[in-house]
This record gives C-alpha cells, structure tokens and sequence, in this order.
C-alpha cells in the first residue's frame, strides 16, 4: 500500500540543509495499522505529509495505492488526496460556518456526486460514528469527541482506501480518546483501511498493530506487536 524508498525531506536554511526526513526506506501493507512515534521535531508531521501527498520529497520515491507520487502535477496530487486518502488531524479541522452534514460532503460535492448521493452518503457516515442526528448542528455544538468523529466520518466519506491520523486524540480527554481509537481500529479491522497513525502517546500507539519509531529525520525502531504487545518499545522511546 505505502512504499518508500531512500526518500529524503531537506529545507535550506541559513545555517545549511537541515534534513526533516533522511534516508528512509519503509513498506506499509495494504490493511496495516502502523504508529508513528518519536520526539518532537523527529520528522513525524514530515513523513504523514509526504504519504498524504501535502508535501513532496527532496529525493527518493514515494508509492501510495500503486500511485508515484513524486511524478504528479498539484491537480493530479489534489486528486489523489481526495480520491485515496482521509486525513484526519488533532485540531479536528472542520470548517466551523459550515454544519456537520457539510462539512462531511465537502469532498462528495467537490467530486460533484449527486444531491441524492451526498444526502444518503452523509447519512451512513453519521451513523457509522454514532452521530445520528447531529447533521444540521454547527462544529462548535459539539464536544471534541464528537467534532473528531465528525472529522473521521468527513476522511471516510470518499471511501478511501487509507487513513492518516495526526495526532487524533492530542486534543481529547482519556474516555473520548479511547472512543476514537475504537474507532480507528474497527475501521481498520472490519474494512481492512490503513491506517498511518502519528502520535506522542504509547497508549494510543498500542491501538496499532507495528510502531515505527523516528528520531532526528530517521527510523530508528520499527516493530509489529507481538505476543508481549509493544512493551520491547519502551526502550527505543525513552
Ligand atoms: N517549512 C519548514 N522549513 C524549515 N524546517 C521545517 C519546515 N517544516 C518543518 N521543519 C522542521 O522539520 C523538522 C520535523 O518537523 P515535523 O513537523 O515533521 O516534526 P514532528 O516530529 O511532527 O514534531 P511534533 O511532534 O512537534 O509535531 C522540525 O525540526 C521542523 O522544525
């Protein structure tokens, strides 16, 4: 699903190159739950972006879905996005004069499905994220539990094939946290959607089934849980 090779994000500074990303090479299988971790600055952000098509690489190739991502114009990455990945942040991102229903079309009616379509599809995704008759209310009458479904449901409404979740429970209290992660997993479990996680939280992290670890632009650790879970982790984190 997710095949990196030898790819490398570099900005120009004053100070000389500093490498955001170095020389990583992964694959992530198609049905795979993968955990991003590391310290803050590590290239975490970096590395979903490129997958997601946000950004582009420096050098090295980047394969999503059978897709180069590196041989694409914006109009072909913007369509990428749209048709293969469902991106879902901390801050939830959703357009707060829009309502629910609205804001989880906007990529049904940016892809010009029918009203019919939109309306029936809308329906499902609330219901799927256990948001049934929360169409017509706006973002800020909600809790952030519910405003991250909302988001989730939004990623989900184009039916793709992978997930990237930045930091999904950073801005969410233990109990909704877990309900997101919930969430994620039976997605993952009952539709085989990928899903690349980037996360502080070993907690959440433990929701993946292989955690990749990066430091300083590089992955240092990267494990699929075992019959010990993730806790051979804890020293590569530390
Ligand atoms: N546009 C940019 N110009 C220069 N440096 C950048 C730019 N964007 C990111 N960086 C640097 O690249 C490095 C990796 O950033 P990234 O956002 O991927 O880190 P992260 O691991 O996601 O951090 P956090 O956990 O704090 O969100 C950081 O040192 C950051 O300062």
């Amino acid at each position: 699903m997710i095949t990196i090779q030898e790819v490398s994000k570099v900005y120009s500074l004053e100070s000389g190159d500093f490498f955001a990303l170095n020389n990583n090479n992964i694959h992530i299988n198609k049905g795979e739950f993968a955990a991003i971790m590391g310290p803050s600055g590590s290239g975490k952000s970096t590395l979903l972006q490129l997958i997601g098509g946000l950004d582009q690489p420096s050098s090295g190739n980047l394969i999503v879905d059978g897709i180069q991502l590196n041989n694409l114009n914006e109009k072909e990455r913007t369509l990428f996005r749209r048709k293969k990945v469902g991106f879902v942040f901390q801050n939830y991102q959703l357009l707060p004069m829009m309502t629910v229903s609205e804001n989880i079309a906007l990529s049904l009616s940016a892809n010009k499905a029918s009203k019919t379509e939109i309306n029936l599809r809308v329906q499902q995704l609330l219901k799927d994220v256990n948001l049934e008759g929360k169409g017509s209310q706006f973002p800020s009458q909600l809790s952030g539990g519910q405003q991250q479904r909302v988001a989730i449901a939004r990623a989900l409404a184009m039916k793709p094939q992978l997930i990237l979740a930045d930091e999904p429970t950073g801005n969410l209290d233990q109990k909704n946290g877990e309900d997101i992660l919930a969430l994620l997993s039976k997605l993952n479990n009952e539709e085989q959607i990928t899903i690349v996680m980037v996360t502080h939280d070993l907690q959440a992290a433990a929701a993946a089934g292989r955690i990749i670890v990066i430091r300083d632009g590089e992955i240092v650790n990267d494990q699929k849980k075992g019959v010990l879970g993730h806790e051979s982790m804890a020293s590569s984190l530390a």
